[in-house]
């Protein structure tokens, strides 16, 4: 059965969709940008620090359901410019530092909001 996840430790969605969704097994949530919890946008900031709010919002929306990065399995990293692919890949990487998921980044046209990042995640149960 769908459950949805409310956290008021990752920012409220900016649209009509949820922070997440689970099926009790696999959790997936919606693509995060960098919004903080408290509602501010870091659209002007570089894109390490846009990474980094992301990722805070991913793992803030996974430790709702007790889980951590460890128990992702698959990431999509949405870049307004791919020319910030390294930029991002360094701050990433210390999110996942063992086995990290499988993952896709590709550059996208434009972002909700004008930010510079979108990063969605999928999750299991361990
Ligand atoms: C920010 C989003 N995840 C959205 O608009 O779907």
């Amino acid at each position: 059965m769908k459950r949805v996840i409310n956290t008021t430790d990752a920012p409220h969605a900016v649209g009509a969709y949820s922070q997440a969704t689970t099926n009790g097994e696999l959790l997936f949530t919606a693509g995060q940008i960098p919004l903080t919890p408290d509602g501010e946008l870091l659209d002007d900031e570089p894109i390490a620090v846009q990474t980094r709010q992301a990722l805070d919002n991913v793992v803030a929306i996974l430790e709702a359901e007790n889980l951590s990065p460890d128990d992702v399995l698959k990431v999509t990293v949405y870049l307004d410019d791919i020319d910030e692919f390294d930029e991002m890949n360094e701050t990433y990487s210390n999110y996942f530092r063992t086995d990290p998921p499988a993952r896709s980044a590709v550059e996208v046209g434009a972002l909700p909001k004008g930010v510079g990042i979108e990063i969605e995640a999928v999750a299991a149960q361990p």
